[in-house]
């Protein structure tokens, strides 16, 4: 007796804890008034779990190795302090090379945390150089870049090998100036191919540098960039970190499956699309770049546009894609996952061999630092479909994680066939899917018979007219005209931001526009139960804002110029009126998007 009511205060002690760790702010963790005033303007108001643990240790100088979910704002928890440190540097101290550097898997990843890195520094207000390096620059780029030195360094570990190789970095420099060294998304570094280029550079480490580790998932290869990159004894591990499921799945996103033939898999995603049984924005993975070009075109013809994002395509277009998609010019992205897939062991094959052939018959090469899955910050999206199951537990993690960031929520549906069931089981035996636990599952979506039979006899009417040969034509198609917009417009961009919308990459690939009768779904073919899930998401949707939300874009778009900027101004003068209204905008957001199961 005595037992249990000591163990029940126990337990009375550690919520009043969690609690007072919840409001904690970003003030208490110790940042300077600056990086505080940045994340206020940037509507971030408290910090995330992994941000309360992992800042203060940065601060006070100890190598972390921050293991936390898909997310949950892994980059602000070192950028924060990395930051910070750099604000309070010796200036007198002539360094040779970067104070900083900070390594990703992707060149998407290099983009997006170097222009996270921007926006801090001009909110802050603070005179700091930070460049971004890619393995496709000129050797006189690279040392053009380098100049200076800047104080942060954003790269991959190839580029860095080649910087090092090309004497456009010295080793004895990195030993003189490195401070801080972060390897983020840690667990892909090696999974990427980089273990020669980190084994090349880390010995130049000097050891009274800070190195920091963030990753996703615990892995061997996590323990081995543990192993040759800490020096510093401190080596932290978070409290948050285990190995449960709940700490690597974000339960903010309601994950569902579909069982259904491969040959189905094109008509049960039109089904979710077109009868609105998911919430925009919909990002849906395949496994090869065919099947992204057939799905588009297949969805076209029903009058749904959408955009592929594939690593065929010129760095400059993927950029220019995530930048649309996250300004929220479309609502459909289908984003190519080659991570685990023969497609790319093929194309790497060939490449290598076709690197020895003369240009003229050179394949096109797929680009080795493409990574566009994983640690990519796709804004506000809501559905994750999988039209094709990733091969891995750890694949899946990761597509499911580009949605329900932060303090966001969202939905994963998975399409499997009959061959992807024990892709399907590893996962439910590694989620569990048992709903009643409140915990992770995995629950068969409420996709009704009768709504796929619906649209059966139109998908497979279009379905035929999709051919491979139509589909390597638009796939050619999209390539010439991406790689004459990237090189063609790459200047002109930067100089007009606002004719990004010229570039959109939503473009109709066929030359017949789609027929009425596709476009639009006749009432009679809905059953009831369809219908109440559609006016659930429309009502959902409504309530989070997000209705005519693409309307709304262009017209700003036309009047404001460059997208990006239209959309934080709307969301700035927003916040304003709230201010005045009293609403707190990111807390309405957050209790708009706790949404019940059956809501989907
Ligand atoms: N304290 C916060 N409050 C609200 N939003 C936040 C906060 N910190 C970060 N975010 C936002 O959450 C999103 C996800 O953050 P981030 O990309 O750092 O996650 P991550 O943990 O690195 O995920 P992944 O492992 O998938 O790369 C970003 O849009 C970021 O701006």
């Amino acid at each position: 007796m005595a037992e249990t009511r000591e163990s029940a205060s126990k337990e009375t002690v550690r919520k009043e804890e969690e609690e007072e760790a919840e409001d904690q702010s970003f003030e208490e963790l110790g940042l300077d008034a600056r990086l505080l005033r940045a994340l206020l303007k940037k509507g971030i108001e408290k910090p995330t779990p992994i941000q309360r643990v992992a800042i203060p240790l940065i601060l006070e100088g100890k190598d972390v190795v921050a293991r936390a979910k898909t997310g949950s704002g892994k980059t602000f928890a070192y950028l924060l302090p990395l930051l910070q440190k750099l604000f309070t540097a010796n200036a007198d101290r002539k360094k040779l090379a970067p104070n900083a550097f900070v390594l990703v898997p992707s060149r998407e990843l290099c983009q997006q945390v170097y222009k996270e890195v921007l926006s801090l520094i001009e909110l802050c207000r603070v005179q700091l150089k930070v460049v971004q390096l890619n393995g496709n620059m000129l050797v006189n780029d690279l040392r053009a870049a380098l100049a200076g030195p800047p104080d942060v360094l954003i790269s991959t570990p190839a580029c860095i090998a080649k910087c090092l190789s090309s004497d456009v970095l010295k080793a004895a420099s990195i030993n003189q100036s490195l401070e801080t060294l972060v390897l983020d998304e840690a667990d892909l570094l090696l999974s990427y191919g980089y273990e020669s280029d980190i084994k090349a550079f880390t010995p130049h480490v000097p050891r009274s540098c800070q190195c920091l580790l963030m990753s996703a998932t615990s892995s061997a290869d996590v323990d081995k960039l543990k192993k040759l990159i800490l020096h510093n004894p401190f080596i932290l591990t978070l409290p948050e970190v285990g190995n449960h499921k709940d700490e690597v799945i974000p339960k903010n996103v309601q994950q569902f499956w579909i069982s259904c033939p491969a040959s189905d898999k094109l008509l049960y995603t039109l089904a979710l699309l077109k009868l609105e049984l998911v919430q925009k924005k919909v990002l849906i993975f395949t496994n090869t770049i065919d099947m992204s070009f057939r799905l588009k075109l297949f969805l076209e013809k029903f009058g749904i546009r959408s955009a592929v994002l594939n690593p065929e395509l010129p760095q400059n277009s993927r950029l220019h894609i995530l930048e649309e998609f996250n300004a929220g010019l479309f609502d459909y992205l289908i984003a190519t996952d080659l991570s685990q897939s023969k497609e790319k062991d093929e194309e790497t094959k060939e490449s290598n061999v076709g690197s020895r052939k003369s240009r003229k018959h050179a394949k096109i090469k797929l680009d080795s630092e493409f990574g566009v899955v994983r640690g990519i910050d796709f804004k506000n999206v809501y559905t994750v479909i999988n039209l094709e199951m990733p091969q891995s537990l750890a694949g899946y993690v990761h597509r499911i994680g580009r949605t329900g960031r932060a303090y966001s929520s969202g939905a994963s549906v998975s399409l499997v066939s009959p061959d992807e069931m024990d892709t399907l089981e590893e996962i439910r035996s590694f989620i569990g899917d048992d709903e009643s636990k409140g915990t992770n599952s995995i629950v068969e979506f409420p996709l009704t018979k009768n709504a796929v039979e619906s649209l059966r006899y139109r998908a497979e009417d279009v379905g035929k007219s999709v051919t491979k040969v139509a589909v390597r034509e638009s796939r050619a198609q999209d390539l010439r005209n991406e790689i004459l917009n990237s090189e063609k417009l790459k200047a002109h961009f930067e100089t007009n931001p606002r004719d990004l919308d010229l570039l959109k990459h939503d473009k109709v690939l066929s030359k017949n526009a789609p027929p009425p009768h596709l476009r639009n779904v006749p009432d009679y073919l809905l059953d009831k139960t369809t219908k109440e899930a559609r006016e659930m998401v429309k009502l959902a949707r409504d309530a989070m804002g997000n209705n005519n939300r693409r309307r709304g874009s262009k017209r700003k778009l036309r009047k404001d110029g460059d997208p990006l900027k239209a959309i934080a101004a709307v969301g700035s003068r927003r916040r304003h009126k709230d201010r005045k209204t009293g609403a707190s905008n990111s807390n309405n957001s957050g209790a708009k998007h706790k949404r019940k199961k059956n809501d989907i």
